[in-house]
C-alpha cells in the first residue's frame, strides 16, 4: 500500500515528512481529510495511508504534532480493555514519582522503610527517584559543566568520533540519525561503553575498533573502544570517572532491589555485565515548542530501555527544563520533573525478563523544549550471553505468575491491563523473538543505527530491520 500525504500549512521539516510516521492504524486505503483546532494551533490535512496519520499545522501559533490513530481512546473509569497478551502485571496508574531516599538503607531502624517503599516502586511504577545517592557533587558537576561546550564543538569535531564509524554503537551521532518508533529523534549524543583494555592485535590499524572474532558471538561486537573527539582532552576522565561511580552505585543498588523483592541480596549480581553504557545527550532548543504537550516534536519517542536491566538518569539541565515523561497503565503521560540532586532510576527490559514481568520496564518519551536540554543516561548492563531460559527460569518459581497478584495494583483498573500505545512499543527479548540478550540488544542497536548496521552487519542486517 503506498504512502501518500499531502500537507497543508507550515510543517518543520524533516519531521512532518518522515514516511515511517505512517504505521498501521488506519484501514488500507482510506482517505482522510481533517482538521484540527486546538488551543495552540490549527492545521489541515489530507491523506491516505495504511498508517497513522499525523498531522502539523502552524498558522502563526506554533508548530502543532499529534498522532492520530484509529486505536481505542483512553479508558475512563471503570471501563475495561483487552489484558495484555503476555499476562504479565503492568504499571498502575501513578500520577507521580516516587522518591527513595538511600540513606535510610544506613540504619536498621529505616531500612525496612526503604526497602517497602523501593518494592512498591518497582513492582507498580518502573521510574523512581533517588536521593542521597553519595555520587559525589564534583563527579556530577565536572560532567554536567563538561555537556555544553561538548555540544558546542564544530561540527567536524564532532564528526572525528563519529558513531557511523563504530560496528559497536560507539561514538556521536548528528540530530536526527537515530530513530525510535520510526520516526528521527531531535537530539544529538555521545555515547560511551565501561572501558576496557584490548591488545593492538584485536584492534584495527587506526585502534578504533575491535575487529571480528569468528570465535565469538556476533553480539561481543556491542563492546568495543571508547572514541573522543581530540580536541576535549578532559572527556575521557570525565567520562570514565562518573562510569566508575555509577557502576558502583547500581551494583549496590541491586543489593537493596533483591532485599525489596525477598531476594537474598546477592541473588541478583549473577546476571550483571562487564560493560555498562552511557550517553550523552543534547536535546537542541526547538523555539516552536509551546508548553502543551500538543506542539512539542519528539525529543525521543516512546520506549522501554532496551540497554540494560536497570538505567539511572541525570538530568543536567536547570530544573525548569522538563521534557520527561514517563506512561501509566491508563495511556496517561506523567511528567518525571527534573528535581535537583537527584537521580532518575527506571526499569529496562532486561529485568521486565528477569522478574517475569512482576517489575515492568515502564515506557517513557522525551518531548522537545524551547530550551536546550541536557541529560546522561547510564544503562547497567545485563551478560550479554544472557539466555531467556536463565533469566527466566533462575528466579521463575520466585516470581510465578500469580504470587505477586496484587502487588502491582494502585487505584483502579486492576493489574495486567497495559496502555494500548504501551503495547506498541517495540521489544524483541520481552516479546521471546530472540534467545540471547546481546542478539536482543544487537538487533535493536541495529535498527537504531541502520547506517551501522548495514555498514558492519551485513549478514543479519535484513533479518533484523526486515519485517517490521
Ligand atoms: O533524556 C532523557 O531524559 C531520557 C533519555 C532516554 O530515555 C534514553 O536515552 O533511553
Ligand atoms: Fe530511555
Amino acid at each position: 500500500m503506498p504512502h501518500f500525504w499531502t500537507w497543508f500549512g507550515y510543517c518543520t521539516p524533516p519531521f512532518a515528512m518522515h514516511p515511517a510516521r505512517a504505521k498501521a492504524s488506519l484501514a488500507p486505503g482510506v482517505w482522510t481529510l481533517g482538521s484540527m483546532l486546538d488551543s495552540t494551533s490549527l492545521g489541515v490535512f489530507v491523506a491516505s495511508t495504511d498508517g497513522i496519520l499525523e498531522t502539523m499545522g502552524d498558522f502563526g501559533l506554533g508548530v502543532s504534532t499529534r498522532r492520530h490513530t484509529n486505536q481505542p481512546k483512553k479508558l475512563r473509569r471503570g471501563e475495561q480493555r483487552d489484558k495484555n497478551p503476555k499476562g504479565t502485571m503492568a504499571t498502575t496508574n501513578f500520577t507521580s514519582i516516587p522518591t527513595i531516599d538511600l540513606s535510610l538503607a544506613s540504619s536498621p531502624t529505616t531500612k525496612p522503610k526503604l526497602l517497602s517503599q523501593l518494592r512498591h516502586a518497582l513492582v507498580s511504577i518502573g521510574f523512581l527517584y533517588i536521593t542521597n545517592h553519595d555520587i559525589s557533587p564534583s563527579t556530577i558537576t565536572s560532567l554536567t559543566a563538561a555537556l555544553p561546550p561538548l555540544f558546542a564543538l564544530p561540527a567536524s569535531a564532532k564528526q572525528e568520533a563519529a558513531l557511523e564509524n563504530s560496528p559497536h554503537f560507539l561514538g556521536y551521532s548528528g540530530t536526527g540519525s537515530e530513530t525510535t518508533a520510526g520516526v528521527a529523534d531531535l537530539r544529538e549524543q555521545f555515547e560511551f561503553c565501561t572501558p576496557h583494555t584490548f591488545s593492538p592485535s584485536e584492534l584495527t590499524s587506526d585502534g578504533k575498533s575491535r575487529k571480528k572474532n569468528p570465535n565469538e558471538p556476533l553480539y561481543e561486537q556491542l563492546k568495543g573502544p571508547n572514541q573522543y573527539p581530540a580536541s576535549f582532552p578532559d572527556l575521557e576522565s570525565i567520562v570514565e570517572t562518573y562510569i566508575t561511580s555509577l557502576t558502583n552505585l547500581s551494583t549496590t543498588f541491586l543489593t537493596l532491589v533483591a532485599e525489596s523483592l525477598n531476594l537474598p541480596s546477592s541473588a541478583l549480581h549473577t546476571y550483571l555485565s562487564d560493560t555498562h553504557r552511557l550517553k550523552l545527550v543534547h536535546y537542541p532548543p526547538n523555539p516552536s515548542s509551546s508548553s502543551t504537550t500538543l506542539a512539542r516534536v519528539q525529543g525521543v519517542g516512546p520506549h522501554k530501555d532496551s540497554s540494560g536491566w536497570f538505567t539511572f538518569l541525570l538530568q543536567a539541565s536547570p530544573p525548569h527544563v522538563d521534557g520527561l515523561q514517563a506512561l501509566n497503565k491508563r495511556g496517561d503521560w506523567i511528567d518525571v520533573p527534573n528535581v535537583p540532586g537527584t537521580l532518575v532510576v527506571n526499569i529496562g527490559q532486561g529485568f521486565e525478563v528477569i522478574t517475569n514481568g512482576v517489575c515492568k520496564a515502564t515506557v517513557h518519551r522525551v518531548l522537545g523544549t524551547r530550551s536546550e536540554r541536557f541529560s546522561v543516561p547510564f544503562f547497567l548492563g545485563l551478560r550479554r550471553d544472557l539466555r531467556r531460559g536463565e533469566a527466566v527460569g533462575g528466579l521463575g518459581a520466585h516470581f510465578a505468575e500469580g504470587k505477586w497478584r496484587g502487588d502491582g495494583e494502585e487505584g483502579e483498573g486492576g493489574e495486567g491491563v497495559e496502555s494500548a500505545e504501551g503495547r506498541e512499543v517495540d521489544s524483541a527479548w520481552l516479546t521471546g523473538r530472540y534467545d540471547v540478550w546481546g542478539e536482543a540488544q544487537l538487533r535493536t542497536k541495529i535498527r537504531s543505527h541502520r547506517d551501522v548496521g548495514r555498514r558492519f552487519y551485513e549478514e543479519v542486517f535484513e533479518g533484523y530491520v526486515g519485517g517490521e
